[in-house]
């Protein structure tokens, strides 16, 4: 448990939070936070003795003076078809010991790393049943046990998935979707005063998230350094801080909002390579290739300046254009400027046709007037370029 809390002392005495993995990482730090401002926490996740010791922990911590507590509830959010059963089980027992529920921090949920050709079936469940189904059975049931009658607020912790989510597809897709989930509970929960936002953390250390990763984790956690503008990794208290805020009357008039707690990051690099033999130009979806799309492994496997010479050009108008350069004595056909100006005249005239008479005869003249001009203006050298 961190730095001290940026709020008021006691801003959320007498109020009752439900934290999912709120005994490990960023959802502990969330519940410490919430405790140090008065709040009575209970930390639920699947594993029991993990989770009391890290309430053992964080009550040595509550001053006497205090009204917090905190209480664990063991909980699987995503058991198949019993999760709901267990969610139920949770949210009736909160309301037996507090008899009432302030705050949901839907925090609970992670995933493992796999290129999507690799997601099992079973796995790919797993995360979507975690993130996106137990999420789901978490708002609504504190929504139509508790908060339907008595308001509330509810956090929903997603992900950087703003680019997509290559190597964990299957959470970008379950976090996308409760990014979307929560605008529209918001929207139909607001009559019942209830608010609804979520936080989208970049790349957040703790032990626990790294560990999940296994050997590949403190590489995978390295790796993202030089991605993130700041040059560092988040901590788990950057998050609480976001989420205290969202739940406080500071954020009264903010519903339906993601917060991105990424220090940029997702507006900047990402994590995934594109391999240097990036076959793409071949499989182009109109049958002809893309000249701004070529292969090359630039640094963080990012394009750079373009090296137009490796355009890759199979039956496509740019190998006709290469095959009368050939012939016209050019030892290098893919010569930036030649290349370029001859496809470009190509494309010049047959738009210009198109646009402005859209007939074959009006557009073969054009084509051939524009031909005329380049052969002209730009005649074909002997012996090279
Ligand atoms: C740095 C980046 C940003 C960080 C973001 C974070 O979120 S950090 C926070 C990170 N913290 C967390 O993510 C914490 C929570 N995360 C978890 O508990 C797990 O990641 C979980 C969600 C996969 C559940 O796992 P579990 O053990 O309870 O579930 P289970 O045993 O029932 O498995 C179900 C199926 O899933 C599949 N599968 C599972 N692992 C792998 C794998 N490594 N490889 C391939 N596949 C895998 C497999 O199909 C398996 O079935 P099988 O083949 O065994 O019959
Ligand atoms: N760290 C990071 O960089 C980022 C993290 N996140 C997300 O933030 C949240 C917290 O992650 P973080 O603290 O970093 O990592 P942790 O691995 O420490 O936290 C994950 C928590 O979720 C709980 N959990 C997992 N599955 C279930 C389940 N089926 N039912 C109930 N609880 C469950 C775990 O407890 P238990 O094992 O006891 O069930 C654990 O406490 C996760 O949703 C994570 O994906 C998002 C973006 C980046």
């Amino acid at each position: 448990m961190a730095a001290s809390s940026v709020f008021r002392q006691g801003l959320f005495n007498h109020k009752v939070a439900i934290v999912t993995g709120g005994g490990t990482g960023i959802g502990k730090a969330i519940s410490a936070e919430l405790l140090e401002l008065g709040c009575s926490v209970v930390i639920s996740s699947r594993k029991a003795e993990r989770l009391e010791a890290a309430a053992q922990e964080m009550r040595q911590k509550i001053p006497p003076s205090s009204p917090a507590s905190v209480t664990t509830v063991p909980c699987n959010i995503r058991s198949e078809d019993e999760a709901r059963e267990h969610v139920k089980d949770l949210v009736s027992s909160v309301l037996k010991r507090y008899g009432r529920i302030d705050y949901l921090v839907n925090n609970g949920g992670g995933q493992f790393s796999s290129p999507v050709e690799k997601i099992a079936s079973k796995g790919w469940k797993a995360v979507i049943d975690t993130n996106l189904t137990g999420t789901f059975y978490c708002c609504k049931e504190v929504y139509t046990a508790w908060m339907k009658q008595h308001g509330g607020v509810i956090v929903n912790i997603i992900a950087d998935m703003w680019k997509g989510f290559p190597g964990m597809a299957h959470t970008g897709a379950a976090r996308s979707a409760v990014d979307n989930l929560t605008k529209t509970m918001a929207v139909e929960w607001a009559p019942s005063g209830v608010r609804v936002n979520a936080v989208a953390p970049g790349t957040i250390f703790s032990k626990t998230a790294m560990e999940n990763y296994k050997e590949f984790g403190p590489q995978l956690f390295k790796m993202s350094i030089p991605l993130i503008p700041a040059k560092r990794l988040g901590v788990p208290e950057e998050i609480s801080s976001a989420v205290c805020f969202l739940l406080s009357p500071g954020a009264s008039y903010i519903s339906g909002a993601t917060l991105r707690v990424d220090a940029g990051q997702s507006l900047y690099h990402a994590l995934w390579e594109i391999p240097a033999d990036c076959r793409s130009l071949l499989f182009s979806s109109r049958g002809h290739n893309k000249p701004f799309s070529m292969g090359g492994d630039h640094g963080h496997g990012k394009m750079s300046m373009p090296d137009w010479r490796q355009w890759k050009v199979e039956g496509t108008p740019l190998e006709f254009t290469q095959q009368r350069l050939t012939k016209r004595g050019l030892k290098d056909p893919w010569a930036r400027n030649e290349a370029w100006r001859y496809s470009g005249g190509f494309s010049r005239a047959v738009t210009l046709s198109d646009v402005l008479f859209r007939g074959f005869k009006w557009g073969f003249a054009a084509f051939t007037v524009a031909l005329a001009i380049e052969y002209t203006m730009f005649p074909p050298k002997k012996g090279g370029h």
